[in-house]
């Protein structure tokens, strides 16, 4: 292990090194000092790269029956660039048999070797021999890394699961399609395991993609900030990992109402809002400029030449706009050439009336046409390209544009559309009237989260494309979106190189689609790859079965989950109405006494987080709203009041179903005692969790 790290050392080295000397090295133009910030960036990268991998560099070694051997570990070294790699990146197609072989299909390998590092130092070693051969000496057979692994406490960040990545997993991470793929399964078969070790292959095994950049999409800060270690470990520190708020760069404060923002999810809204911006391209009208004392007309038909052709080679209102007034411009100057040649035939006529004299002989003008030389024409006399410069920088002209064709801003159209009823009805007949009226706001309103894709949706009407987009895209708790999201997603992915992961059953308020054909066929055609994942690594087997019928109730089609881990079983502590904050207080304090060291999560109504915060319950476990309890897993789940979770918001079952699946050992709900009045401090615990 020790030659390993070496190696890692001396590269981390090398690469400060160099960065030192090319920070050191004196610059002459702006192009060296672009060159300079380059290559300092890029080594910056590549010391931030074998940096995160330290920790647990590697973790396998795999020996095949014919003696030979290879170690495994987070990226690959190697001494020399031709060398055999001292260590193989976990992605390369030589790690493979470390994923793929089994004891019916050793793939020639004697034996798999899991090994777990401390600080460079191996602490312990467990083989699986997969050719039938007994153990010799050198072999450890002992128990599994995985149950190991899943065993280990929670800290409240997600740790790569590269060493133990089962087979139905790598499947899924290795696959070598780039089209859309989808993964599915109940809650803690590892979906968001699979999402981010994909990316981070994808950024191995796809050079377009990863040159184009990758992208994770989750549903809040908090799960980001959980999934946040994932991919630097394995070494990739140049993901972005965003919302769907901070990918449209919009700040909405306030969730709205989930009717309403059902509605507002409804594609039907990209509709009228580009329905709406096509009141304002140009739909009709002439365009009249004053040039000095003369006044330019241009006819309705010319108006509307130019305005399908500014549509056509420019995307976003705002960029056409400017098409639009070039072609008009240019239009203008055709008008003024042909009014001047008009107006200087019109002089020699009536020159040459008044005269007598023909000044086309005069000047030898019609000598040089007879000879076959090119009329130089009337274009002599203007300079067209300052005329046009001088138009396309006039106050008049781009008022008199702007009464065609106006500038905008985004959330001005947002706003146009859903602060007028005689609008919201005309570009949203298929609503009902109460619907619309849902959606009416009033000018001052502030954003909500509903808002975020429409502002989106707007700015890429108004503003053209988002200018930063990825070579492939992975959705986590994918059932979230909405169509609109959808949209703004599809947009920042041009290739359509995707993988999204979720579970219907687990779906919040404002997700209408209920499979995946209905989500995703609207954006992405009717063609993904469909993966389930079966086996559940976090909620215990007692867990699973006590929401069993919760389960059958609002997904009847899902076929339950298995669990590879077993424990106690959930237990259920009633209590009065106002004495439950008290009991979760309780609850926590015993939990934390007989488990010290572990990590304990409360879900909780959002509506209850401000309560329990005051109750000080922060110093023993994290306070979750139910409503941000997805992805989330801990030692122990104290789930408060389920009642309340369900009835907190539309789909609250669902809420209740994530809510009581995040925990990887001990379960307890604590309840209210139907009819039980209120009195401070009565309980009541019952060892079964039946009858929820
Ligand atoms: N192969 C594996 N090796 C080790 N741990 C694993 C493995 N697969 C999953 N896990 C662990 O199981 C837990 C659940 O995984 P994960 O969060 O990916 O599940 P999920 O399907 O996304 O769950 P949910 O639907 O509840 O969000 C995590 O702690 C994860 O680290």
């Amino acid at each position: 292990m020790s030659s390993v790290y070496k190696l890692l050392t001396e590269r981390i080295s090398e690469a400060q090194v160099q960065r030192a000397s090319v920070l050191k090295a004196p610059v002459g133009s702006p192009d060296e000092a672009y060159e300079r910030e380059v290559a300092v960036e890029r080594l910056t990268k590549e010391i931030g790269r074998l940096e995160g991998a330290e920790a647990g560099l590697v973790f396998g070694r795999i020996d095949w029956t014919d003696g030979m051997a290879l170690h495994i570990g987070r990226i690959g070294l190697h001494t020399e660039e031709d060398d055999l790699p001292l260590l193989v990146d976990w992605r390369a197609n030589a790690a493979r048999p470390f994923y793929e072989a089994t004891p019916v299909h050793p793939m020639g390998l004697r034996r798999r070797r899991h090994l777990r590092l401390e600080k460079r130092t191996v602490t312990s070693v467990s083989d699986e021999l997969l050719d039938g051969s007994a153990p010799t000496d050198e072999d450890v057979v002992g128990d599994g890394p995985l149950t190991e692994a899943l065993s280990a406490r929670r800290t409240g960040r997600m740790h790569a699961a590269v060493a133990t990545l089962q087979a139905e997993q790598d499947e899924i991470v290795r696959s070598a399609h780039r089209g859309v793929t989808v993964v599915q399964g109940g809650p803690g078969t590892g979906k968001t395991v699979v999402a981010l070790h994909r990316a981070a292959y994808v950024l191995y095994a796809f050079p377009r993609a990863a040159e184009e950049g990758v992208l994770v999409v989750g549903p809040n800060t908090r799960f980001l900030d959980y999934i946040s270690q994932v991919l630097p470990s394995l070494g990739e520190n140049d993901v972005v990992l965003a919302t769907i708020r901070e990918l449209a760069g919009v700040s909405a404060d306030t969730a709205g109402p989930f009717d309403t923002a059902r509605l507002k999810g409804s594609s039907d809204l990209a509709d009228a809002l580009a329905g709406l911006l096509r009141v304002h391209q140009a739909p009709s009208g002439d365009f009249t400029v004053r040039i000095g004392p003369e006044r330019v007309r241009l006819s309705d038909e010319e108006v509307a030449t130019a305005r399908v052709a500014a549509l056509a080679a420019a995307s976003g209102h705002n960029p056409a706009r400017q098409v639009f007034k070039e072609l008009l411009v240019d239009a203008v100057t055709d008008a003024m050439q042909r009014d001047m040649g008009d107006l200087l035939e019109q002089i020699d006529a009536d020159a040459e009336r008044m005269t007598g004299i023909n000044l086309d002989r005069f000047t030898g003008a019609a000598q040089r046409r007879a000879e076959g030389a090119a009329d130089p024409g009337p274009v002599h006399e203007l300079d067209l390209d300052a005329i046009r410069a001088d138009l396309l920088d006039d106050a008049g002209v781009d008022r008199a544009v702007e009464a065609l064709w106006p500038r905008l801003v985004p959330g001005d159209l947002v706003k146009a559309l859903l602060t007028d009823a005689g609008a919201l009805a005309e570009l949203l007949p298929r609503l009902t009237a109460q619907e619309r009226s849902l959606l009416l706001r009033g000018p001052d309103d502030p954003w909500t989260d509903a808002d975020v894709p429409l502002l989106d949706e707007a700015a890429s009407l108004v503003d053209g494309p988002p200018e930063r987009t990825y070579g492939h895209v992975v959705v986590d708790e994918a059932q979230e979106l909405t169509a609109m999201q959808w949209r703004m997603i599809v947009r920042r992915c041009p290739s359509r190189s995707m993988t999204l992961v979720g579970d219907f059953a687990q779906a919040g308020p404002v997700a209408t689609a209920r499979d995946w054909k209905e989500a995703l066929s609207p954006h992405l055609g009717p063609r993904f790859k469909l993966h389930n994942l079966t086996v559940s690594y976090r909620t215990t087997q007692e867990i699973l079965e006590s929401v069993r019928d919760l389960l059958t109730r609002i997904a009847p089609d899902q076929k339950p989950t298995r669990s590879l881990r077993s424990g106690q079983r959930p237990r259920t502590v009633t209590t009065s109405a106002d004495g439950l904050a008290t009991a979760v207080v309780r609850e926590l304090r015993a939990q934390s006494t007989a488990h010290p060291g572990e990590l304990l999560g409360v879900i909780c109504a959002d509506t209850r987080v401000g309560e329990l915060t005051a109750q000080g319950i922060a110093h023993h476990a994290r306070i979750v709203p139910a409503s941000e309890a997805r992805g989330l897993e801990f030692d122990g789940v104290v789930v408060m009041n389920p009642e309340e979770i369900i009835t907190n918001r539309p789909g609250g079952e669902r809420d209740l179903y994530v809510a009581l699946t995040r925990a990887t050992k001990r379960l307890c709900t604590i309840t209210v005692q139907p009819g039980h009045p209120p009195r401070p401090g009565s309980q009541r615990t019952r060892q079964s969790y039946e009858g929820l």
